[in-house]
């Protein structure tokens, strides 16, 4: 690993660690791994047998342990880019024998302390032992409200018992019947969600249910462990994973979680097999003793490398990944050049607006029509052309005459509309309007109006209330593309995103809606429709405010989950079944134009499966802001966030 790369927070490559036992001489037992392969070693820093309470009384409880070795034996590059500390597993903070527990909170404390100095980028904390770890809990939130930049992998077995879940009991797991997120969310929850407080999953031979994994990747799992008696044998005898565990591990991959190579080798390697091992002999390799390991890291490897490259435009955005950005204002701002760019990139949204365009044209004007009769058509909102040049485009292709206004309020991008239009030659065709649509008084009337207003939630960058403005010069048969658009939400896990809003510490950022490219999430139920708006809207009684109360159903078989938020889409229908959206289950494929939107909670809320999680969601308006207000209402009350849009609105 190359130095100063920091271990659990690669995006891009893979690195793969190995647990070892506790061995006095560090320098030797990191060469041994790091030679054979692997990146970093998951180590015992203290000889195991170190009993405080054993000791004489000079050193009882005080001061450092004299089997910490020397922090001299390696370099601190190598202590921070190689090592990460694994805790004394013997210790049991909240077990019943006093002693015992006094000695666990002493070494636990000596070993961080020894860590921190250190400067290693992790420890790994034992599994809590029994049904509580409050004690745990407490030390370890002491530890943290002084850490250093050290993260500390609270190691959890992956299991939950899938027999009781199917049962629908799962509120009552009965005895020595565990899930394991439960001890992970109560300890999480003492520990009130410390961003420092991570998860490393011992991932066993046995997984549970597709839901009940799913959940984990909102979680902050940084570490995987895998052990060697999970693998199952191929039909050469080596190491190889089941197709779950495969999926898995990909999945682990794609969200950065490390891998480590845990326990001893349980496969017998058939001698003379050239595939994997070169020159291959009593697991020697030229005379260099071969990592007994070697065969589980390579499959590891092999399972990384087969996965498929990231698509360019993934690539382009992994460094948007869970990143919360200020929702576009685009009617109170101006939008810059470069975010004009970003838009004309999208060739599919432009796609779409043409195939609308051109069903709108044939729809309008029949054939015999065609050389007669001329469509005029107002793109409102023309910001630089795109729109423009794809009603031209969709006007060519169906032989359709058209009369085109392009309509924008942001003069700068007016400019650029007046460049394009000489350049392209269309001066007898266009003619630019620079103004505001709401207040423009049209020489005539339209036949189709053609916008892109939409934010990520549809409405929240107010498409409705600049159409209201333009549907007066809207010709009553007049088509608008959009006809309509609907949002969409879901609850999600995402402590990455909540802790991200929490640094703030201030109340407006847990009531702002942000847009982020989702990436370390669960997504806990199918998203529902929220609102929808339809162009033109005639309707005498209408108005924008907009009112609607959800319930969510998490799946029996997930277990318990903990929601952060909210993830909005939307899905326009620009015209007929021409349509154009982010909501998952429907997204417009290679379309890259909108992030989701992230609605924060304040707490995040604890919810059992089977139990509804109830979520009342409203679209308010004043004389010069639109705002949303939101709150839970089941299983427990939340606090209604953004009251009079005190935090978070969108400009008239
Ligand atoms: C999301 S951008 C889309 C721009 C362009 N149609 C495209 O697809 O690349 C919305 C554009 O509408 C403009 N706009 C927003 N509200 C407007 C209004 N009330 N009147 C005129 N233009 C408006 C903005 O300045 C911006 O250029």
């Amino acid at each position: 690993m190359p130095l100063g790369e920091r271990i659990g927070d690669k995006s891009d490559s893979r690195y793969c660690g190995v647990e070892t036992e506790y061995d006095d001489d560090m320098p030797q037992l990191l060469s041994t791994n790091i030679n054979g392969g692997f990146d970093f070693v998951v180590s015992p820093l203290m000889e195991p047998s170190y009993r405080p309470s054993l000791m004489d009384t000079g050193h009882k409880g005080s001061g450092l342990a004299p089997f910490a070795g020397s922090d001299l034996v390696l370099s601190p590059s190598q202590w921070s880019s190689h090592v990460v500390g694994k805790i004394s597993s013997w210790i049991d903070l909240d077990s019943e024998d006093e002693i015992l527990r006094k000695d666990s909170e002493i070494v636990l404390k000596q070993e961080i302390s020894w860590a921190s100095h250190l400067s290693l980028q992790a420890c790994l904390l034992p599994t809590p032992k029994g049904a509580s770890c409050a004690n745990y809990a407490r030390c370890v939130n002491q530890i943290l409200q002084n850490l250093n930049n050290m993260q500390l992998w609270l190691r959890i077995p992956l299991d939950k018992s899938e027999d009781d879940a199917m049962n629908g009991n799962s509120d009552h797991l009965s005895e020595g019947q565990v899930d394991s997120w439960e001890t992970w969310n109560c300890y999480r929850l003492l520990c009130e969600h410390h961003s420092q407080l991570s998860i490393a999953l011992d991932v066993l031979s046995s997984l549970p249910s597709a839901n009940s994994l799913g959940r984990w990747f909102g979680e902050p799992v940084r570490a995987a462990i895998i052990h060697t008696n999970s693998f199952l044998t191929n039909a050469r005898g080596y190491p190889c994973l089941s197709k779950r565990h495969q999926r898995l591990m990909t999945a682990f991959f794609n969200h950065s979680i490390q891998i480590v190579v845990s326990g001893t080798p349980v496969h017998n390697l058939p001698t003379g097999n050239l595939e994997l091992v070169a020159n291959h002999t009593d697991n020697h390799i030229d005379g260099i003793q071969r990592h007994p390991l070697r065969t589980y890291l390579d499959y590891v490897s092999y399972l990384y490398q087969k996965m498929d490259p990231l698509p360019e435009q993934e690539r382009f955005e992994l460094g948007y990944r869970d990143f919360l950005q200020s929702p576009l204002q685009p009617l109170m701002d101006n939008l810059e050049a470069q975010t004009y760019e970003t838009f004309e990139k999208d060739t599919v949204k432009y796609i779409q607006y043409e195939r609308a365009v051109s069903k709108a044209l044939l729809d309008r004007i029949s054939d015999e029509e065609a050389s007669m009769k001329t469509t005029v058509l107002m793109v409102v909102g023309a910001g630089r052309g795109p729109l423009v040049r794809a009603s031209l485009q969709a006007a060519e292709e169906t032989g359709r005459k058209l009369k085109v206004y392009a309509v924008e309020k942001n003069p700068n991008a007016v400019v650029t509309l007046h460049n394009l239009v000489k350049l392209e030659g269309w001066e007898d065709v266009v003619t630019i309007v620079s103004c505001d649509m709401r207040c423009w008084d049209a020489p005539e009337k339209a036949d189709i109006l053609v916008s892109e207003l939409l934010g990520s939630f549809g409405d929240n960058e107010l498409s409705p209330e600049c159409l209201d403005g333009a549907q007066r010069f809207l010709k009553q048969d007049g088509i608008s593309i959009p006809s309509s658009y609907t949002s969409f939400i879901q609850p999600v896990t995402t402590s990455k995103l909540y802790n991200d809003v929490k640094a703030h510490k201030d109340l407006v950022h847990f009531e702002t809606a942000y847009v982020v490219k989702l990436h370390r999430v669960a997504r806990l139920a199918p998203s529902q429709p929220v609102f929808t708006f339809t162009h033109p809207e005639y309707s005498t009684t209408k108005n924008n405010q907009r009112y609607k109360k959800l319930q969510f159903e998490i799946p029996q078989d997930s277990g318990s989950v903990m929601v952060h938020g909210f993830a909005g889409y939307f899905d326009a229908t620009l015209y007929k079944d021409v349509h154009l959206g982010i909501e998952p289950s429907t997204a417009t494929p290679n379309m890259f134009s909108w992030f989701p939107i992230f609605f924060p909670l304040r707490t995040p809320v604890g919810v059992r499966p089977g139990s509804p999680l109830e979520l009342q969601l409203w679209r308010c308006s004043g004389s010069t802001k639109v705002w949303y207000e939101w709150c839970v209402t089941c299983p427990s009350a939340s606090p209604i966030h953004n009251s009079n849009g005190r935090s978070y609105w969108v400009g008239l």
